[in-house]
């Protein structure tokens, strides 16, 4: 079978590294370009490092982006020119770049997911079932935490458990939205969805999310251990776009979880 060709931006960081790891042992791909934010004089596995062009990208069927959100635009900006594939892992976008990221997916097929791990994927549906199932006397909030060097809180992936809740009560996540506390040793239930970030060590991540009634407490979390959870998600969302029309899908689409 034709191996897909991948692109990798974001190649020397710390998911750039794992997805260059797990690619070598994926069959289902060649790596055929690596990108980084400046030019950089290095092969990995005998690919010349780059910066994010039309020529870097001219051999390629999908990018994989797990970068920072003014990268992946500019990517987007080459993608859609190219009409290449897209997976975006990267978080910390803004309510602007959600929509201008929306409409490149007007011309090309993206899969956007802020956890790629089956496993979030699955607590983010449990999630919304929760919600949908109790009433409105229960309040909820999110907790996560990652390693020191996370930049962005909320993490995406406690976005992605908020909008659960908010899917579960048929309302929109920025309606809902409620304080957003880091490094907080405790935090309180509030009328809206609040969240909780605590950043320390080299934690992979973690993530809870409790409902609460003054009566009882419900929770539901996560643990990840390993980023080839994350690599490992993001491969298999490449190979599953490589047929798909333009369209912003999420990981839900991919696993079926509707
Ligand atoms: N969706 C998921 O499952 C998932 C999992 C892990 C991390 N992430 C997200 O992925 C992003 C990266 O995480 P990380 O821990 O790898 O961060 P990192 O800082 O280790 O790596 C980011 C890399 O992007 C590079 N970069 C920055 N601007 C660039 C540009 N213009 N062109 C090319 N490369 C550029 C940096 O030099 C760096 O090497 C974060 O937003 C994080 O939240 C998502
Ligand atoms: O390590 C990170 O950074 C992670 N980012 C994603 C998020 O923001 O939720 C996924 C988990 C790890």
């Amino acid at each position: 079978m034709k191996k897909i060709n991948l692109a990798i931006s974001g190649c020397l960081g710390r998911m750039g590294q794992q997805l260059i790891k797990s690619s070598k042992y994926n069959k289902n791909f060649k790596i055929a370009a690596l990108t980084e934010n400046k030019a950089i004089s290095k092969k990995i596995a005998g690919i010349k490092l780059d910066i994010n062009t039309e020529q870097a990208f001219k051999k390629t069927d999908v990018i994989i982006d797990f970068t920072v959100p003014n990268c992946t635009l500019d990517i987007l900006k080459i993608a859609s020119k190219l009409k290449k594939k897209v997976v975006i892992g990267t978080t910390g976008f803004n309510q602007k770049e959600e929509i201008l990221i929306k409409r490149f997916s007007k011309s090309i097929p993206i899969l956007k997911a802020g956890n790629m791990s089956l496993g979030i994927n699955l607590l983010m549906y449990l999630s919304e079932i929760a919600s949908k199932s109790l009433n409105e006397e229960y309040l909820s909030k999110v907790f996560e935490i990652h390693h020191k060097h996370k930049k962005d809180y909320p993490s995406g992936t406690a976005l992605m458990l908020g909008k659960g809740i908010a899917d579960g009560k048929n309302k929109n996540l920025y309606n809902l939205m409620g304080k957003k506390f880091l490094n907080k040793k405790s935090f309180p239930y509030g009328k809206k969805i609040n969240f909780n970030s605590i950043r320390k060590g080299e934690i992979i991540g973690e993530h809870e999310v409790a409902f609460y009634n003054g009566k009882e407490i419900i929770k539901l979390n996560h643990e990840a251990f390993d980023r080839a959870l994350y690599s490992d998600g993001a491969l298999t969302a490449a190979k599953w776009l490589i047929n798909k029309k333009p369209g912003l899908y999420s990981m839900r689409d991919l696993l079926n979880f509707k």
